[in-house]
């Protein structure tokens, strides 16, 4: 199959509608791809916290208007990154949104790890309560998104929903970069799973971000990585690896189920 990760510049000079007119055209040039991703936030931006009120939109909103049509004329699955999500009857949402290539939103995921500890996302969103699997006819997709990369009984969770590529769009700082790497690694390896992990690039509200988009395969190994400027990384791989791998090394076999507790001496 064939991936592409767009991994787009954020910036605050650039209007919302620009950068969605952009994007969408991005995805509609992916024909003959399998799977399109975006990074997380990326109409209004991972750190641009004072716009994300007034921003904010529904799901049949304008983001979501215009990557279905892209995704329909690009014929692709889309993982468009995430929005800022306006729930009528409740708090604002950091939600990711996947389409079919006939343009229908099938699925979308509320990121559930709130980054910023006691500012930013981690107080002004509220907390996704779902674990989300995107079946498709290359294999079901795991969705995760950014600071849910440091949780790894999330990943199990996806693991054991059927999860074989984790998709992970993320607006991810430069001055983390090496986490960023390490972590979608370990995540690929422990999971025995693809991980596509699309990050933003650019600056925007003074935090540089620290692009290098990745796809790892589950033996850990990068197959693809991005520098730190936007670009589209393409790459083609196998998804039967999936299987392959969890045959020939059967770790996920001899897990502990119920870990013995502490001995008490
Ligand atoms: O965990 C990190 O270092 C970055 C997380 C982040 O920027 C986010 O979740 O938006």
């Amino acid at each position: 199959m064939r991936a592409s990760l767009i991994q787009l510049a954020v910036s605050d000079a650039e209007p919302p509608a620009e950068r969605r007119a952009r994007a969408a055209s991005l995805v509609r040039a992916q024909q003959g791809a399998d799977l399109v991703v975006l990074p997380e936030l990326w109409p209004l931006g991972g750190f641009a916290h004072d716009l994300w009120s007034e921003g904010a939109e529904t799901l049949d909103g304008p983001t979501s208007d215009a990557m279905a049509a892209a995704a329909r004329a690009a014929g692709v699955w889309l993982h468009a990154g995430s929005i800022v999500e306006r729930d009528p009857d409740g708090p604002i949402y950091n939600t990711s949104m996947v389409f079919a290539p006939d343009g229908e939103l099938v699925h979308t995921y509320r990121k559930i790890h709130r980054f910023g500890f006691d500012s930013g996302e981690a107080v002004v969103m509220g907390a996704g309560q779902e674990i989300v699997t995107a079946p498709t006819e290359f294999g079901t997709l795991g969705l995760a998104t950014c600071y849910d990369l440091r949780f790894p009984e999330l990943f199990r969770a996806l693991l054991d929903a059927g999860a074989q590529l984790l998709v992970v769009p993320a607006a991810w700082p430069a001055k983390r970069r090496e986490h960023w790497t390490l972590l979608a690694r370990a995540r690929a390896l422990e999971e025995q799973a693809f991980v596509l992990a699309c990050n933003t690039a650019g600056t925007h509200a003074g935090v540089e971000q620290a692009g290098h988009s990745v796809v790892v395969d589950p033996w850990g190994r990068v197959l693809a990585e991005a520098g730190p400027e936007e670009e589209v990384l393409t790459v083609e791989f196998d998804p039967a690896e999936v299987g392959r791998a969890r045959e020939d090394f059967p770790v996920l076999r001899d897990r502990l189920l119920g870990i013995p507790a502490p001995v008490q001496r």
